[in-house]
């Protein structure tokens, strides 16, 4: 079973942003979507969430058409986090998770659903925030209330666009763990449009850089991370180390911090090298 995305193109008018994407993310993989600005990341989740319908192509999970299926099957497989969701400002947290149970619920949530919704309250650290309307929210909190909403509908396919760009370190690492747990725990598998590739490669098992509308690079973090197709995709010169934590990226014009051992001495300072 995987999720998988064949011959998927899609123009904005005659603006062609997607030119024929072909993409498999196994079972309880997690994936990385990565590439500079305007290439194509977040039309790419939008087509799966089916937000955006694509000119051409094909998505499916498991063999099913996703972008045929009817609207409640496809809620009960695919759960999308946007960049910044609008909801009703007078809403409380515990409200708007409650809506990702919409495809399963009923006549009305059973006692299963608001214990669905109270556990996915908890593990983004909203519980002391759960009686509070959204209108009253910071937007690291906003963000945290559309993870939880997403993880309450217990998908198979959880598509995050942009998920941690509002967050603090904290909850940023919490939130990459908290998908990644639920990718190698439940099977779901994850599609994250994210920024930092540093994240990118440790949190996630296939990296897939986009360029254009195109795919440049696919596969996991350190096959995929060449410095020469980086460079090129970004516009910017970077360097690829391999360590013993595994891959990490960084721009190779970026020198080291004043203190730091090898760092040019800071105007008027004593010492900018760190005494051994
Ligand atoms: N509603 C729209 N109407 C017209 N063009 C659009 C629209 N939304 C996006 N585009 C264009 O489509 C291209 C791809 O945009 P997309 O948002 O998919 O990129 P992205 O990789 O997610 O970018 P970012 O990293 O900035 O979020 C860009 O050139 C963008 O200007």
């Amino acid at each position: 079973m995987s999720l998988d995305m064949a011959s998927v193109r899609f123009a904005y008018r005659r603006n062609t942003v997607l030119q024929g994407v072909d993409l498999s993310v196994a079972e309880g993989g997690f994936c990385a979507l990565l590439g500079p600005n305007g290439s194509g990341k977040s039309t790419l989740t939008k087509i799966i969430a089916r937000v955006l319908k694509p000119a051409d192509g094909t998505v499916a999970f498991a063999g099913q058409d996703l972008l045929a299926a009817p609207r409640r099957d496809h809620a009960r497989v695919v759960a999308y986090v946007p960049q910044s969701g609008a909801a009703p400002f007078e809403q409380t947290v515990r409200e708007a998770v409650l809506l990702g149970r919409t495809p399963h619920i009923g006549l009305r949530p059973t006692r299963h659903d608001r214990e669905v919704v109270d556990d996915a309250v908890d593990r983004l650290g909203l519980t002391g925030l759960r009686d509070r309307p959204l209108s009253q929210l910071s937007g690291g909190q906003a963000q945290r209330v559309l993870i939880a909403r997403a993880l309450a509908q217990q998908p198979r396919v959880l598509l995050l666009d942009e998920p941690t760009s509002a967050l603090d370190l904290r909850y940023q690492i919490e939130t990459l763990q908290i998908v990644r747990s639920v990718t190698r725990e439940e099977g779901v598998t994850a599609l994250i449009a994210i920024h930092d590739l540093n994240h990118a490669a440790h949190f996630c098992d296939q990296i897939v850089l986009l360029d254009g509308g195109r795919i440049v690079a696919d596969g996991p973090p350190a096959e995929a991370y060449d410095p020469a197709v980086l460079s090129r995709v970004y516009g910017l010169d970077v360097l690829v180390n391999h360590g013993e934590n595994g891959v990490e990226v960084r721009p190779s014009a970026l020198e080291p911090a004043p203190g730091v051992i090898g760092a040019p001495a800071a105007a008027g300072a004593r010492t900018a090298v760190a005494a051994r």
